[in-house]
């Protein structure tokens, strides 16, 4: 489908962008204040129809994050109203395209997620096992299930991250979550605030695991 030049004919609604940049600034400021999201670090987005997303611009920064800082992209990576897209668009729109039900993604910079990525190298899964907490994940019923986070190495080669976890993905090995390491952690769910309350499960599991590994050392 070609671009179109009259802007009242996008083929997004403009209703439904306003809403989708009205909920990933206002859940950019959260994630901010938690301390997720330091130095310009992160990238969020939320799904606008089967051939488009709405997604932050590259380099801003989170603490400030407003409405204009939102811009679109189609699906293939390629800017549809004005705007530099975030430089880890490919990691949104892989997951737009391989999950027709994934509604939002966030992605941050924790210092746990960085700590344990970086203080364990050879770990390539991580696994939250038997938290009450893990019922915060889209799906899940029980304390008694446990999530296996894949960990990928970090790359400044977005399309080749993205076709490794396209293709892990393809396998079967992954779901809620994926950790690049020393860099930070990406999650999706229907909705932003599905998706939100993942990440916060995440960010607290994840701090929970840096502090039963101190406690044993
Ligand atoms: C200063 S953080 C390095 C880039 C990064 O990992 C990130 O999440 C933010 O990149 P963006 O282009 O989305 O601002
Ligand atoms: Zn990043």
């Amino acid at each position: 489908m070609s671009q179109p030049t009259d802007s009242s004919a996008r083929p997004w609604s403009p209703a439904r962008f306003r809403e989708a940049a009205r909920q990933i600034a206002a859940t950019g400021q959260r994630i901010y204040h938690h301390g997720w999201s330091p130095a310009t670090s992160s990238n969020y987005s939320m799904r606008l129809n089967d051939r488009y997303c709405a997604v932050t611009v590259s380099g801003r920064d989170k603490g400030q994050l407003t409405e204009t800082d939102i811009m679109v992209v189609d699906l293939d990576n390629q800017p549809a109203s004005p705007g530099k897209p975030s430089a880890e668009t490919g990691l949104h729109t892989q997951l737009y395209r391989q999950l027709p039900d994934a509604g939002a993604v966030l992605h941050t910079h924790s210092a746990a997620s960085t700590v344990l990525t970086m203080h364990y190298p050879h770990e390539t899964v991580w696994r939250l096992q038997g938290y009450e907490l893990l019922k915060a994940f889209s799906g899940v019923t029980t304390h008694d299930w446990q999530l296996d986070i894949p960990v990928f190495d970090n790359t400044q080669d977005i399309d080749l991250l993205a076709r490794h976890v396209e293709q892990a993905m393809a396998d079967g090995n992954i779901s809620h979550a994926y950790l690049i390491r020393g860099h930070g952690v990406y999650t999706w769910a229907d909705t932003m605030e599905a998706c939100y309350r993942q990440l916060e499960a995440l960010e607290f599991l994840f701090g929970v695991e840096v502090q039963r590994r101190q406690l044993r050392s």
